[in-house]
């Protein structure tokens, strides 16, 4: 059954404060991107205001922008080696693997980085985002360098994928924060999604794909008859 933006907006909400509510004094936390996870930078921006002691680490411009904004005090691999806890939305959820497809917001370079500098990386979504394969709805970004993207995007049809760059509202080239561009793939289903991040991770030119695989150790997931907190299941 399909839902309306508001009814997405409300479930998003639910995850993301559930998932804020996760952090502890004195902790690094990583600060996710996109319209769910700025719920839980919002919910952590007023858990600041109310004593909580912990530092953010901004996956994104946005990201960061917002977390000022709110008073959040910001920090960075120069500082800290580990992040305690990330919070942050992805595209698609796989059930029992939780590996995600990240990246539709175009932050999945710096999300990626700080998801593996993680203790803990803790997914946030409306149960639209759940799915039985990865692939099934969403197309799967990857970061390129400017430099001979269309060598690249040939490449990376080599390996299956249906290619469109991104391009912005006014129909440049969409610029990443990481001064890359976005290809974005659609795949026929992906089912083996550790197979194609190597298949893609290969290609000369590709910085990173939206593939997050064996990253996320729990997802927070809201619908209609509440919130749900999944972990990886037992193989
Ligand atoms: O990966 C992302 C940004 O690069 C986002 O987390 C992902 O696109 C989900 O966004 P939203 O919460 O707005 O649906």
């Amino acid at each position: 059954m399909s839902m309306s933006s508001e009814q997405a907006a409300e479930y998003k909400r639910h995850a993301a404060e559930l998932a804020a509510e996760m952090v502890e004094d004195g902790m690094v936390v990583g600060l996710g991107t996109g319209s769910t996870a700025a719920f839980a930078v919002a919910a952590l921006g007023r858990r600041y205001r109310e004593g909580l002691r912990f530092v953010g680490v901004p996956t994104s411009l946005a990201t960061e922008h917002q977390a000022r904004e709110l008073g959040i005090p910001l920090s960075g691999f120069g500082e800290h080696e580990r992040v305690d806890l990330t919070i942050d939305g992805a595209d698609e959820v796989q059930r029992g693997t939780l590996n995600l497809i990240k990246g539709l917001g175009g932050a999945l370079l710096r999300e990626k980085i700080v998801a593996s500098a993680s203790d803990r990386l803790v997914i946030v979504a409306d149960e639209s985002k759940l799915v039985d394969g990865l692939g099934e709805h969403s197309l799967l970004p990857v970061e390129v360098t400017p430099f001979g993207w269309e060598a690249t995007a040939r490449r990376l049809a080599e390996v299956g994928a249906h290619v469109s760059p991104r391009r912005s509202r006014a129909g440049d080239l969409f610029i990443s924060d990481g001064g890359n561009l976005i290809l974005d793939c659609h795949f026929e289903g992906i089912d083996d999604p550790a197979a194609t991040e190597l298949a893609i991770g290969s290609i000369v030119g590709v910085v990173e794909s939206g593939l997050f695989i064996g990253m996320a150790s729990e997802a927070v997931i809201a619908g209609p008859t509440g919130v749900a907190r999944l972990h990886v299941a037992a193989q």
